[in-house]
């Protein structure tokens, strides 16, 4: 079936769901756009603050209404209230909704690897920190959250949607002893951009509790850069025990390492410490160390602010083109020194 027959089956399906006011969820105007992805169909229902419970059947039954003509995909549906909506409420004196924070199913620890700025390694500190502790005999997984460019399946090497099982789990890839999830192996080209807030966080908790994940020492979460709201809805929602911030010595990055620095600190999120990707370029012929972006900025930033520094990462040709060739410089050449970095601040860590 097409993607556009496969929408209007949804759409069909969703005409046999009652609303609790009289109308049909087909009909009702908080419904989004139906997406249709390679592994999931997808979409959210936007409703009054103070409406989410008298909601929750109407999910579950959409759910399982779509699950009926989705074939193997995964059905996400995300119930999100009316922020602006919710808002004014809270203007008018009605206290905020408390958030509870969950530990994730099997999973012992939980770290995020987030960055302020994109481009500064992020994602491949992300992946070789979590081979590092697997490295050191822990079992570890790795998801990507990285809505707005998930890197994560090329820098491992993996192609495809993972399998849903008979009740609706995701069973995760699986590379270099990793077990992977990526938000990428659900999405098409540029569909990105029809994620809106609410519901990229919404398909990413989904991601996450969903997932069998087995039993994990470790998960390492790659958040998207910056400070938006799929950072926010993760650190209010998941019990984490802290965040890595990678940036490079260039100042620019180290403004925007600030914001999101501060943007854990405003949510209580425990920062582990700070790396600097790209801390300098080792001449390969005779071993002389060039700080091209500048001498230590991380680390003097983190002095500045109280954090631990964990380590720097030189600016390798080995890194790049393993990275985007997905083999993992930790997995497929351990004992090179560009490894032996990633090695070391998972040893601090
Ligand atoms: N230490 C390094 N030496 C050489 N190349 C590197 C290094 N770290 C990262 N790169 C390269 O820089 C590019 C960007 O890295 P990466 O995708 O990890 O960044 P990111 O911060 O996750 O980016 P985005 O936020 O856009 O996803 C990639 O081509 C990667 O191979």
């Amino acid at each position: 079936m097409s993607d556009k027959a496969l929408e209007q089956s949804v759409r069909n399906a969703l005409t046999n769901i009652n609303l609790p006011g009289g109308g049909v969820l087909s009909e009702f105007p908080g419904l989004s756009d139906v997406i249709v992805t390679q592994s999931a169909v997808a979409f959210a229902i936007t409703v009054q603050p103070g409406m989410e419970a008298a909601f929750k059947p109407i999910v579950d039954a959409a759910k399982e209404a779509v699950s009926g003509v989705a074939g193997d995909k995964k059905v996400m549906v995300s119930l999100t209230s009316d922020k602006a909506a919710a808002q004014k409420a809270q203007s008018a004196g009605q206290p905020k909704p408390t958030v509870q924070k969950e530990p994730v199913k099997g999973v012992k620890t939980v770290i995020a690897v987030a960055s302020g700025k994109g481009g500064v390694g992020k994602s491949t500190t992300a992946v070789n920190l979590a081979l590092a502790f697997a490295h050191e005999g822990k079992k570890v997984g790795i998801l990507d959250a990285d809505i707005y460019g998930p890197s994560i399946p090329k820098l491992l090497g993996i192609h495809g949607k993972p399998a849903v099982r008979e009740d609706g789990i995701f069973a995760p890839h699986e590379a270099y002893g990793l077990k992977v999830m990526s938000i990428g192996s659900m999405l098409e080209g540029d569909q990105a951009v029809m994620w809106r807030g609410p519901m990229a966080s919404s398909a990413l908790k989904q991601l996450l509790r969903e997932t069998d994940w087995g039993e994990l020492d470790l998960l390492v979460i790659d958040l998207p850069p910056g400070t938006g709201d799929v950072h926010i809805s993760l650190v209010q929602q998941v019990e984490m025990t802290g965040a890595v911030i990678v940036s490079t010595p260039q100042d620019l990055a180290l403004i925007d390492a600030r914001k999101a620095i501060d943007m854990f600190a405003r949510t209580q999120t425990r920062i582990l410490g700070l790396i600097e990707n790209m801390s300098y370029f080792e001449c390969p012929d005779c071993g002389s160390q060039h700080h091209i972006f500048g001498d230590h900025g991380a680390e003097n930033t983190a002095k500045e602010l109280g954090l631990k520094f964990l380590g720097g990462i030189p600016l390798q040709m080995a890194i790049r083109e393993n990275s985007d060739s997905g083999k993992p410089v930790v997995a497929t050449m351990p004992e090179s020194i560009e490894a032996k970095a990633f090695l070391d601040i998972a040893k601090s860590l």
